[in-house]
């Protein structure tokens, strides 16, 4: 078969050969010699027929996305599929970006510019801007972001909190909101989850028993009551939350198939972190055409915790009997020693399927692995690591080769003090992202309530910021009238509704500057609207935002320490709003440009920033999670405990972040570890122990090392051609 499949690619070569150098032949080009630099697997997955649904199974670095890339290219050049009847779903904001840079070289601009690429997020709100009449949303419906969230369930937890404490049952907002959301991802549809909550509280109410079994039912039927009461305030405030997204793109595909008849091919990366609701939705788009390929990685499932499931693997060779699958076994990224020293880790569970790979690149530095007496001294020794190989290598080795790999936000935060001490520029990868920054949060406040006015959260903040003598309890009392009057809360605000109301609203005590300032908002808001009738632009709206609020100087006031970054800050919010309108002037837009704005912001806490761009030299620090599909010349991983792998979580999965994180690197792999308290323990005198994780790699001597790589001379060298770089 390969042989047919390397003609194939040879009469491509060959018609570019005729054609000359005008553009698309010089496309083919491209997609020709690319593909000649695949080996046998990676070819016979990007060339495997269009109709037949594809599983690439493979291990880390062994080129799962560039051969979904090249099979994409391939579909549109030899199959001739129309652009835009692909949907390519990746996992990240970042990851769909470089899937479309790769396109681009691979099929020029215009081509890849209508493939459509994106988060499952952003495709489902694309979706439902378009469509929401017909799953009953209001036009202006609006994102709740996680945070936003998770305040919602603390408030509404409030009034259980004598029942739970007067049974002895210990739980916590963050408890109820994992188990909001883990419900909707695990079921597949809204009517599920109705069904699963009238379940929980019919059980509870049924229950007679005593002890822990009724505790369990009390605690069950909190958390139903809860889940049901933020639904039908989301549903008030017109706002859908992540999993709602997916739950009600799912219910437009299902409501009517020919909503996904224009997608001839569905491709997915990352399928292994995919949930249940997530896989439906995915079934239902390719219900008419059956054309899907996936990639995934079982290893690298790290996202059971948000009810991601393996198992979809296996319900999709049911759901799509026709399934064939490929394996990807050479791994490009690592050095041998680096994968050896990440298959002793992966390896203790028994338990997996096995997807072991090759390593193409050859043995390299051994990873050092080194304990320390103090989490100090192990940043001490990072930081000092990191300025030597700079040194040593004679500036082969830039900061931005360099990735410190932590487990929690607390050690990131720590990680981030010690090199910010020592005046070693850095970056924080995504996780806090640049939408979740206070001053950018106030600016997108203003223009939230101007597109949906019955968003309280967005009134709150805006109406607070910069301090008008508006406190939160005005705030609630505003929020309880509109609630009782069916108003929105801007109506209340603005003494714009019903009589009753305006009554109302005169009890509510508040002192003459505290009416001005309100009466100075509202003045605000009907300016914004009145702008987005006239069809401003996002950006004139925030420049608006910006001299009215004399927002500079509110930084100034309220930030003495940092506000001319917080000020770069909302410049470059500014920014990202003229790049998308260049954006969305060349795309079909659905909903209105400000909408398509919000939705984008509060779904790319991702997306790349100014601050990402290649030529920003700074070591990187991220999340084992964040890190996920990306990969550095050199990553450092500090606190590798017992309390942080696996800590109180699931072992299996832990092992995997680990094992994850390990394999992001290319060259040089350092472990660490402190006897003394972790970065994010208060425990004085615990000591602590190596993780469990790396039991194998300590018994076995060739998988690691207490000494750090000399790298002059030939080790340089040796360097150089790990990273095919040109020695310096
Ligand atoms: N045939 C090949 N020849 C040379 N390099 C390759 C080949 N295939 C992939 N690579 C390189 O290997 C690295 C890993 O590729 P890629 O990111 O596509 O792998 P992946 O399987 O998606 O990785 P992971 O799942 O670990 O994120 C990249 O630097 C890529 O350019």
């Amino acid at each position: 078969m390969l042989i047919i499949l390397r003609s194939t690619m040879n009469r491509m070569s060959l018609r570019r050969g005729a054609s000359g150098s005008r553009p698309t032949a010089r496309r083919k080009s491209n997609l020709s010699t690319f593909l000649r630099d695949l080996n046998d697997s990676q070819i016979r997955a990007v060339l495997h027929p269009p109709d037949i649904p594809l599983q690439i199974l493979a291990g880390p670095g062994t080129g799962k996305t560039t051969v979904l890339t090249a099979r994409i290219a391939f579909l549109i050049s030899h199959h001739k599929i129309l652009p835009h009847r692909i949907c390519a779903l990746a996992f990240s904001n970042k990851a769909a970006d470089d899937m479309r840079i790769r396109l681009t070289e691979l099929l020029g601009e215009r081509s890849a510019r209508l493939i459509k690429i994106g988060t499952i997020h952003s495709f489902c709100a694309a979706y439902l801007r378009k469509y929401a009449a017909y799953v009953r949303l209001n036009a202006s419906w609006a994102i709740c972001d996680e945070e936003e969230s998770r305040r919602r369930i603390k408030a509404l937890l409030q009034p259980h909190k004598e029942l739970l404490k007067s049974h002895n049952i210990k739980t916590n907002s963050i408890d109820i909101s994992q188990a909001v959301s883990s419900l909707k991802e695990r079921c597949t549809s809204l009517e599920e989850v109705a069904r699963c909550l009238d379940n929980a509280i019919r059980l509870a109410n049924l229950d007679e028993n005593t002890g822990t079994e009724s505790r369990r039912r009390i605690l069950g039927s909190v958390k139903a009551e809860v889940h049901r009461e933020y639904d039908t305030k989301l549903q008030s405030a017109n706002l859908l939350d992540f999993s709602d997204l997916i739950l009600y793109a799912a219910k437009l595909f299902a409501s009517n198939q020919s909503f996904g008849l224009w997608c001839q091919h569905l491709v997915v990366d990352e399928f292994q972190d995919t949930d249940n609701a997530q896989y439906e939705l995915m079934r239902q788009l390719v219900t008419m055409n059956r054309c899907i390929t996936v990639a995934g990685d079982p290893d690298q499932a790290i996202y059971g915790w948000r009810s991601a499931n393996v198992k979809n693997f296996r319900k999709m060779e049911k759901d799509f009997p026709l399934t064939q699958r490929v394996h990807l076994d050479k791994n490009y990224r690592s050095t041998g020693s680096i994968l050896a020293t990440s298959r002793a880790i992966i390896s203790q569970d028994k338990t997996r399927i096995s997807t072991d790979v090759i390593a193409v690149k050859p043995w390299g530095f051994t990873p050092v692995l080194l304990s320390f007496a103090h989490p100090k001294d192990e940043l001490q020794f990072l930081v000092s690591e990191i300025q030597r190989l700079r040194e040593a290598s004679n500036g082969m080795l830039r900061f931005r080769d360099f990735a410190v790999l932590v487990r929690t936000k607390m050690q990131r935060d720590f990680v981030e003090h010690m090199l910010q001490k020592e005046l070693i520029p850095n970056r924080v990868n995504k996780g806090f992202g640049f939408f979740g920054r206070q001053e950018v949060k106030i600016l997108l406040a203003y223009l939230e309530l101007v597109e949906n006015e019955s968003d309280e959260d967005a009134f709150s903040t805006a109406v607070q910021h910069p301090a008008r003598g508006i406190g939160s309890a005005t705030i609630s009392k505003i929020c309880s009238v509109a609630q009782r009057c069916r108003r929105s809360v801007l109506q209340i605000a603005e003494h714009n509704s019903s009589a009753q109301a305006a009554e109302e609203l005169e009890t509510i005590t508040m002192h003459q500057p505290a009416r001005r300032g309100l009466a100075e908002f509202t003045s605000i808001i009907q300016n914004l609207r009145k702008m987005k009738r006239e069809g401003c632009s996002v950006f004139r709206m925030l420049s608006y935002l910006k001299v009215e609020l004399h927002f500079e100087e509110y930084l100034q006031r309220n930030y003495e320490d940092d506000w001319q970054r917080r000020v770069r800050h909302v410049e470059g919010l500014m920014v990202y709003a003229q790049d998308l309108e260049a954006k969305i002037a060349n795309e079909q837009l659905t909903g209105s440009p400000l909408q398509y704005f919000l939705h984008t912001c509060k779904l790319g806490n991702d997306a790349k920033t100014s601050e990402d761009q290649d030529d920003f030299d700074s070591v990187i620090i991220s999340t084992c999670h964040a890190a996920k599909g990306l990969e550095w010349p050199v990553v450092m991983i500090p606190f590798v405990t017992q309390s942080s792998y696996p800590g109180i979580f699931n072992k299996k999965e832990e092992r995997r972040v680990l094992y994850v994180a390990c394999t992001r690197a290319k060259a040089l792999l350092y472990l660490t570890f402190s006897s003394t308290p972790s970065a994010d323990s208060e425990d004085g005198d615990t000591v602590y122990k190596c993780s469990e994780f790396l039991s194998d790699v300590i018994s076995n001597e060739s998988l690691h090392t207490t000494q750090v790589p000399s790298i002059t001379g030939i080790d340089l060298s040796a360097l150089a051609n790990i990273l095919e770089r040109t020695p310096p």
